[in-house]
């Protein structure tokens, strides 16, 4: 196998040690090269925590380490663009986190840096990569649940009042944060864009949004319930709803390493939901991995411009819920 692609991480936090720390030591062919911290002396302690050969404490130091061919960019939503653009113009591929940026402005200058720059940009969404992804659209395609009708989405925890997400000018607000996952797979799942959106949502004193309900009608007259809260226990499955029948995900998208696809393959009352197996696997080393077979490509598998598409939806969206304030 070609050397392993070095990955360098800009940030110490939540996500980088539940999930890239773990997924990337499960991923042959990659290897984590270096961590930075804007926090002295952090990345330190978490590079001999973790065996990571590098520490910096500037994210610009560890963009110019020459030992370092990818970047993931873990950061706050409104340092995604900045860093995804800085790493593309030292020549880094980029890993960023979900959503891409705070605006479609922002995600298309991110877009427009790395396609200039000839580097691969890719957007966290490791639900997508997980196999459960793949066999749900197989079974769709098979029929297994006749024509699809009603895609619903739920994602919601109770977030501590402290938390950058309840920071409009950070990227908060529980849309940016988890609706984005509902909006992103009825668009993987219907493989399509909305016609239509609608939206509402309870406003926090910060300006963000704390709960929304997000409507979304794609052509042939599927539609989407998306909800999301920030104010609420913690709720994270997806249904796909067909006129023969049902698909339930649970932990729809943070699945573990051992996942199942609930399956009812007929609309009588009572019928039995049968478990279709998933082949085990952690999202975040598939995620790894996927980055990591474009990267060997030299073309995007998951297009960033999916990402965008995604931005242009949620941005629809919260416009919309802006509209229906008051009303
Ligand atoms: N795909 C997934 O499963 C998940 C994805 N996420 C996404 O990951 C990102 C980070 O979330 P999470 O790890 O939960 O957040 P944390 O609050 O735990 O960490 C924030 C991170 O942002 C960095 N950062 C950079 N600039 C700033 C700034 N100006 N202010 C504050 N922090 C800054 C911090 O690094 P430093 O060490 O330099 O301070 C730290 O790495 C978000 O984009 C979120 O949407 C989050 C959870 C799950
Ligand atoms: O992307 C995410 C997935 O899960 C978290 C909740 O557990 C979110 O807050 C986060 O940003």
């Amino acid at each position: 196998m070609s050397q392993a692609i070095r990955f360098g991480v800009l940030g110490c936090g939540r996500i980088v040690r539940r999930g890239f720390i773990p997924g990337i030591a499960a991923t042959p062919g990659a290897s984590l090269q270096a961590i930075a911290s804007r926090r002295p002396g952090v990345a330190r302690d978490w590079a001999d925590e973790h065996d990571v050969p590098r520490a910096w404490d500037s994210y610009e130091e560890l963009i110019a380490d020459p030992d370092v061919d990818a970047v993931y960019v873990p950061a706050t939503g409104d340092e995604h663009a900045r860093w995804t653009i800085a790493a593309a113009q030292a020549g880094k591929h980029v890993l960023c986190e979900k959503p891409l940026a705070r605006t479609v402005a922002e995600a298309e200058q991110m877009i427009a840096a790395c396609n200039e720059a000839g580097v691969i940009l890719q957007e966290a969404f490791m639900w997508r990569q997980h196999p459960r992804a793949q066999k749900t659209l197989e079974l769709l395609q098979e029929g297994a649940i006749g024509s699809l009708r009603i895609i619903l989405a739920s994602f919601s925890f109770d977030l501590p009042r402290t938390d950058w997400r309840l920071q409009p000018e950070k990227g908060g607000g529980a849309m940016w944060d988890l609706g984005c996952y509902g909006v992103d797979a009825s668009r993987f799942i219907t493989e399509d864009e909305p016609v239509a959106v609608h939206a509402h949502a309870r406003w926090w004193e910060t300006g963000v949004d704390m709960t929304m309900q997000i409507a979304l009608s794609f052509p042939g007259d599927i539609v989407a319930n998306i909800d999301c809260s920030f104010e609420a226990p913690f709720r994270c499955h997806a249904e796909l709803v067909g006129d023969a029948g049902r698909i339930v995900l649970p932990d729809a998208f943070q699945p573990g390493e051992e996942s199942v696809i609930l399956l009812q393959r007929s609309t009588q009352r009572g019928a039995p939901l049968e478990e279709i197996p998933v082949p085990p696997a952690n999202q975040y080393a598939c995620q790894v991995a996927a980055f990591c077979e474009s990267i060997a490509a030299g073309r995007r598998l998951a297009p960033a411009e999916d990402g965008l598409a995604n931005m242009r939806v949620l941005e629809r969206v919260l416009a919309d819920a802006h509209r229906n304030r008051d009303r």
